[in-house]
């Protein structure tokens, strides 16, 4: 049921290779509790759905549901919405996308981490089929104007503005706003063009370490301040001492994902090895060889010297 894209011999898979079975592929993003996806995988047993979700503790839930449930058409992803349509689906793949109550950042300065801004809708182009369609409900008027606003400007999507169906007023934060007396808005995105700029897969790597000579240091002090990476940032959070030599927890934020590894420095019978750890099977990112790098320069500066470089 749980998506893990480390562990896919291909990206995009086919949607049968994620399934077990052919169908129509649609994606909700930010499922929340996931009580609308179960409702609409029962509702359409035809259909393929797979949900992303950055909140653990929301796909645990909804991992759950869909297991007392038994719902074999559902998949479900840990992590962004953008990074499930650019890596889990084929291009004109994807007959729609349900975004319910997506988070509204209502600061000026927070915009940019809208879903639903101008290079989202133009992205999504390429995945969707011929006619396939966006589907937004929200309590939030800003927004709403904020994302009729963006779809329209790319001119790819036809943008039909009607009354929200029952259904997508049934989700965990519909009841809320609902007691709360908020008014819902809703809208159809219909793709009738295609951004011409391709949508690649996210490049990944088989591996991302280095071979040191010297004799590894009694300690590892890396500092806290972040690393740039492409499109985003690393940051070494924790070193801790193993018996054959460091542990370094970092965070790699890259444009739609966010991943927890453990990179290792330890003795090696050729030198000091320094590298990605395989303790939570972490995609090998553009972003994780420029975190690797970081560190060997770190370690170059305690005076050991790089034999063999495969960042
Ligand atoms: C306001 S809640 C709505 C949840 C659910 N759709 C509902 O209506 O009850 C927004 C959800 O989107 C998730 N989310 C925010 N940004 C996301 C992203 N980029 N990709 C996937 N999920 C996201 C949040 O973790 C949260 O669960």
């Amino acid at each position: 049921m749980l998506v893990r894209p480390a562990l896919l011999p291909h990206w995009p898979p086919r949607p049968e290779d994620l399934f077990g079975r052919k169908g129509s592929l649609v994606v909700e993003v930010g499922f929340g509790d996931g009580r609308f996806t179960a409702e609409l995988a029962r509702a359409h047993p035809e259909r393929l759905i797979l949900g992303a979700e950055v909140s653990a503790a929301s796909v645990l839930r909804a991992l759950r549901r869909m297991r007392r449930e038994g719902l074999g058409n559902v998949r479900l992803y840990h992590g962004t919405g953008p990074f499930a349509l650019r890596n889990l689906v084929p291009p004109r793949g994807l007959l729609q996308v349900i975004v319910n109550f997506p988070d509204p950042w209502p600061k000026e300065r927070h915009q940019k981490r809208r879903l639903l801004r101008e290079s989202f809708f133009r992205r999504l182009s390429t995945r969707l089929v011929e006619g396939g369609e966006l589907l937004l409900t929200t309590d939030h008027e800003a927004y709403f104007r904020f994302a009729l606003e963006a779809g329209q400007r790319t001119g790819l999507y036809r943008v039909e503005v009607r009354p929200p169906p029952e259904a997508h007023l049934r989700t965990k934060y519909a009841q809320k706003w609902r007691e709360a007396g908020r008014a819902f808005f809703h809208a159809a995105f219909i793709k009738v063009a295609e951004d011409p700029e391709p949508w690649p897969p996210t490049r990944r790597y088989a591996v991302a370490h280095a071979l040191l000579q010297g004799e590894l240091p009694p300690t590892l002090a890396l500092g806290k301040g972040p690393v740039p990476v492409r499109g985003g940032v690393a940051v070494f959070l924790d070193v801790a001492q193993g018996e054959g030599g460091f542990y370094v927890l970092t965070r790699v934020e890259e444009e739609d994902l966010t991943q927890d590894l453990l990179l290792e420095v330890r003795r090696s019978a050729q030198g000091v090895y320094a590298g990605v750890g395989r303790f939570g099977s972490p995609l090998v990112t553009e972003g994780v060889r420029e975190a690797v790098r970081a560190l060997v320069r770190r370690l170059e500066a305690t005076g050991l010297r790089v034999l063999q470089d495969h960042t």
